[in-house]
């Protein structure tokens, strides 16, 4: 369960109903509201950047709630649903409408502690196509892949559905050191990158992860290669601080996370697992969008071996599997 910022009782007049009358004089209307987010950074900071003011999520209900009259609460509802994860830090939104004074033909009798009248409750959620990279080269690499793996898919918020196989790999970078396991699983998140990024660290240091050498050696490493569809509305585009590479970033960002992963597209040890688990995908490339089907064939796979089997085959996906 994620961190909220929840909002009670807000207490609305507005003119939404089926009848006549109600889309002419207001009545009022009853609001909860809860949105999921990271609060950590904010917590930890003490900055309300880092957050979202409860203030300007209350001017944004009412905001919402003011535009022109709708039948349902249903709609309302839904509405604000929306308005709520038009903020990018916002990953789900929970929203009650009660509508105390609604003309049932039958009169609401306020009971100790609840309030009269009918509601509905609606929960929408952020989802965003992800790709998560995996590599290991020192310990027991076949465990740390599983238990990394069995990580991921018990993550609240990520659902894992393509997995690949296990590659072999020469290690790329120029630091001596041995050879890696890689893999890549696809699914669907409700996290930002920068929540995500953060329960991938915290997986790494579970696993023993230290970080001494850059592309050095390492018991787990988990990448972001990418979030949201490339060209779609939902891609994440940022621009990260290491090595002043910003690829395409869309707007200037404190985030020391960068995506797509600005390096992924040359890397085979991705590239090649990425379109074993599900080679009907597209990624971002200096070039443009271009299909993962198309790209891995004209990359140089020479240093990709299959690599040992994992138990993983239950989620691989048949058609992008061991070939
Ligand atoms: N898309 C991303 N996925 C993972 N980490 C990222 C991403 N963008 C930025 N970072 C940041 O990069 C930092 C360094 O990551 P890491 O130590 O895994 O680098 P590396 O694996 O040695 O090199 P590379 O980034 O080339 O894979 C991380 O602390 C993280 O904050
Ligand atoms: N083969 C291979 N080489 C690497 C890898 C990796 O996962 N596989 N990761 C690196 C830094 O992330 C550096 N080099």
């Amino acid at each position: 369960m994620s961190d909220t910022i929840t909002l009670t009782g807000l207490a609305i007049s507005a003119r939404h109903g089926v009848l006549d009358f109600e889309k002419q004089i207001p009545q009022p209307f009853v609001v909860d509201l809860s949105l999921e987010a990271d609060l950590a950074p904010a917590g930890r900071s003490d900055d309300l950047t880092a957050s979202l003011s409860y203030a300007d999520v209350a001017a944004r209900v009412v905001e919402v709630a003011s535009e022109e009259p709708v039948d349902l609460i249903e709609t309302l509802a839904e509405r604000i649903a929306d308005a709520g994860l038009e903020w990018a830090f916002v990953e789900a939104v929970d929203v009650t409408v009660r509508k105390p004074h609604a003309p049932a033909g039958v009169p609401f009798t306020p009971t100790t502690g609840v309030m009269a009248g009918p509601a509905v409750s609606v929960r929408r959620e952020r989802r965003r196509a992800v790709v998560i990279a995996m590599g290991t080269n020192l310990g027991r690499r076949v465990a740390t892949m599983r238990s990394a793996l069995e990580s991921l898919r018990a993550l609240d918020g990520l659902d894992v559905v393509h997995v690949s196989p296990l590659v072999e790999t020469d290690p790329v970078g120029g630091v001596e050191q041995p050879d890696y396991l890689n893999a890549v699983v696809v699914g669907f998140t409700r996290l930002t990158g920068e929540h995500l990024l953060a329960e991938l660290h915290r997986i790494e240091a579970e696993h023993g992860r230290r970080r001494d050498v850059r592309w050095g050696a390492r018991t787990l490493d988990l990448d972001i290669i990418s979030l949201g569809t490339p060209g779609e509305s939902d891609e994440v585009r940022a621009g990260g601080e290491r090595d002043g590479v910003t690829p395409g970033a869309a707007e200037a960002s404190k985030s020391p996370l960068a995506l797509p992963h600005p390096r992924a597209h040359e890397r085979a040890f991705v590239v090649v697992p990425w379109w074993q688990a599900a080679p009907w995908m597209t990624l971002r490339t200096p070039e443009g969008v271009v299909a993962l089907d198309d790209h891995v064939r004209a990359l140089d796979v020479a240093g990709v071996r299959r690599g040992p089997v994992w138990d993983a085959e239950e989620y691989l996906d048949l058609e992008g599997g061991l070939r």
